[in-house]
């Protein structure tokens, strides 16, 4: 048989061999995507990280309320966080890392000590560089993954999941993250554009969000503002509860006592689908091409009426999304996306970009318009702008590649993943997760080659 011809026969026949019915799910009570009908998630752990808040139960089951998002690291609401370091004109990316791994504020010195085992474990050995350059690719999620799998080789302590190894190999992963993208962009850039690979060494007194900028552009490329709101988005990406795809990634695949390295790998993979983390990517592309379809960025209704045919998936991708838009569990409002929304619009001032700003926040208050014209009454749901929203527009301004956009969730993100691997191996109860499926194909009779 023509070899290009099974592929096909195998894809037509999947075509109904993996369908199943909606209906079914219903029929089973299952709990599609594991969430409730009226949209909350199914209740599947216990954490003491993050606590995601978007809604409230009614009394006697009537329903959920939206209410006004919250998100709260280790107890502490994270616009307390961010707007207590801004008072003390400080950045705060380490002590949101040091919170969320250990559970609490830390001291000036265990700060001043946590910085700087982060700044010296942020220099690469030799190997792992080498490592690096040779990964060839397109994507820096994908060379992201692979370097993190291939630093399982260069760990004498790998697969020790005691709780000593694992908060030495959390660290040493918050520290690294940062200059291997660095690095993998530079070496994608030079494979595929022929640019300069430039191998800048971290500095020990800059902090991860400034040494991060400088391993991008070098020293002359950026303002104490783009540092400051750099460290804003990694501040405000650093965790989200244990349900989120990505950390829900880590907590499974750690439940089996797999190796920390194989564990995030696998959230690294999670986090880069475009209704995840890859979401960033998407509503940039989506803002480019608005920009250059809309004709009068003020015009309302040219503007809606463009945003309706993309959910009705006449235009754009077709998809019948609108990027940036919605969450699984905020209703209201996303606190990221309004702290992120403000330094946006502070950034864009900055850099004289404020009618692009303007022209975002249109589509943000006509995105959100349109869904619930068009979507509203037949899912029953609040939406809103996520973390996702500003971001991209916002690593735009500060001159980072769209490349790079994805990987910077990552490289903040790895701080709750670490902080729930943990948390997953160290509860006396635990078990593995591993929940069910009911199958619901009809038995079959086992036929011998030559009668099929
Ligand atoms: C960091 C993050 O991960 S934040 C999320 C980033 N992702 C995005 O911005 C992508 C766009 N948004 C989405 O796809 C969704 O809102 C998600 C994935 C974030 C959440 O999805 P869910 O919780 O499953 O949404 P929910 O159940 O409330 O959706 C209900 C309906 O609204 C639709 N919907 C939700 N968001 C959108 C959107 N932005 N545009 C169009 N339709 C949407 C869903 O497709 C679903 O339609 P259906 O009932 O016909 O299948
Ligand atoms: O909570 C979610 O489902 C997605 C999200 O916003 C995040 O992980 O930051």
């Amino acid at each position: 048989m023509n070899k290009d011809y099974l592929i096909y026969k195998l894809s037509e026949t999947v075509k109904e061999t993996a369908r199943i019915d909606s209906e079914l799910f219903k029929c089973y009570g299952v709990k599609r995507g594991l969430r409730n009908e009226d949209h909350s998630g199914v209740l599947v752990g216990l954490t003491n990280i993050g606590d995601v808040v978007g809604y409230e139960r009614l009394p006697d089951g009537k329903g959920l309320k939206a209410i006004p998002g919250k998100l709260l690291y280790r107890g502490i609401e994270v616009s307390d966080l961010v707007h207590g370091v801004q008072a003390e004109n400080r950045l705060g990316y380490e002590e949101t890392a040091f919170l969320l791994l250990s559970g609490y504020l830390p001291d000036r010195e265990e700060l001043e000590t946590f910085t700087d085992l982060l700044n010296e474990q942020m220099v690469l050995r030799h190997a792992t560089k080498m490592n690096i350059l040779q990964l060839y690719g397109n994507d820096i999620m994908n060379i992201l993954a692979r370097s993190v799998l291939v630093l399982y080789a260069f760990d004498e302590n790998a697969d020790d999941t005691s709780r000593d190894n694992l908060i030495r190999q959390s660290v040493d992963l918050i520290a690294k993250f940062p200059s291997i993208i660095a690095y993998a962009y530079h070496t994608m850039n030079h494979n595929k554009n022929g640019g300069s690979l430039h191998i800048r060494i971290p500095k020990p007194n800059f902090s991860l969000a400034e040494n991060f900028i400088y391993m991008m552009k070098g020293s002359k490329g950026y303002t104490p503002l783009d540092v400051k709101v750099l460290d804003l988005c990694l501040i405000l990406h650093a965790e989200h509860g244990g349900g989120n795809n990505s950390t829900f990634t880590t907590r499974v695949t750690s439940s089996s006592g797999t190796d920390t390295y194989s564990s995030i790998a696998a959230a690294i993979g999670s986090l880069k689908g475009p209704l995840h983390g890859g979401a960033n990517l998407q509503v940039i592309d989506m803002f480019t091409h608005l920009r250059e379809t809309i004709s009068d960025w003020t015009d309302e209704k040219e503007v809606k009426e463009y945003l309706m045919r993309m959910l009705r998936k006449e235009v754009y991708d077709k998809k019948g999304l609108i990027y940036g838009i919605g969450h699984a569990v905020y209703t209201v409002s996303d606190p990221r996306a309004l702290l992120l929304k403000e330094m946006a619009r502070s950034l864009a001032k900055e850099k004289g970009r404020e009618d692009e700003f303007a022209f975002l926040e249109l589509i943000e208050r006509l995105g959100v318009e349109s869904f619930m014209e068009f979507k509203g009454n037949s899912v029953n749901k609040r939406v809103c702008a996520n973390v996702d929203f500003y971001s991209g527009f916002v690593y735009d301004m500060i001159g980072l590649p769209r490349e790079v956009y994805t990987p910077l969730f990552a490289m903040s993100r790895i701080a709750g993943w670490v902080a729930h691997r943990i948390e997953e191996l160290n509860f006396d109860s635990r078990r593995i997760i591993r929940p069910a499926y009911k199958n619901v194909a009809p038995a079959t009779e086992y036929k011998p080659l030559d009668k099929r």
